[in-house]
């Protein structure tokens, strides 16, 4: 099967800002989604590199079509390799990217998709993946809900980091 390449957008790298590397992804049940928040963040400040690693078209031909495991798992791979440090992805549950992501060690990721939901997922969990699903929320929501989860930081001193390091012992069984 051929798969597209994993591609920096030209134009979303700001050399020298401290800003977050931000992989966005998506399988073709949400390449829509993918390719609107990329636009909607494009001009974020908070973000110094947005690395699309596709899919780049909804009607593409079977041969371009990647299915959500390599969406998510190539996405765990740039933040495992220490390439990115964030990924959005989307399909057409959210389910399928986050569980693939999540076969990467280290990587935490969750489907999220209320506001609260993905606020905890960073500042309980650390996750660096969040993933959405075209098929079950609206757009304007998707957005909202990718702006807000990039805002929040994890504080390694809080009540919650101990939680989060149990995980580690489990990584590589
Ligand atoms: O989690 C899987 C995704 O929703 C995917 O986009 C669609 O998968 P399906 O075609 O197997 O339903």
């Amino acid at each position: 099967m051929t798969t597209e390449p994993a591609t920096t957008m030209p134009g979303s790298t700001k050399p020298g800002s401290p800003g977050l590397r931000l992989v966005l992804g998506a399988d073709e049940a949400g390449v829509d989604y993918k390719n609107r928040i990329l636009a909607d963040l494009q001009a974020d400040p908070r973000i110094s590199e947005i690395i699309d690693i596709g899919v780049n078209r909804s009607d593409a031909p079977e041969d371009f079509v990647r299915p959500y495991p390599y969406v998510g798992i190539a996405a765990g791979e740039l933040i495992r390799d220490g390439l990115a440090d964030r990924a959005i992805l989307f399909c057409g549950t959210g389910i399928g990217v986050a569980i693939a992501a999540n076969k990467v060690d280290g990587i935490r990721a969750t489907t999220a998709h209320d506001s609260f939901s993905v606020e905890r997922s960073v500042l309980s969990n650390d996750c660096q993946v969040l993933t959405m699903g075209q098929r079950v929320i609206g757009v304007e929501l998707a957005s909202r809900l990718a702006r807000e989860w990039i805002g929040y930081t994890f504080d390694p001193t809080s009540a919650s980091a101990d939680k989060v390091k149990v995980l580690t012992t489990f990584e590589g069984c």
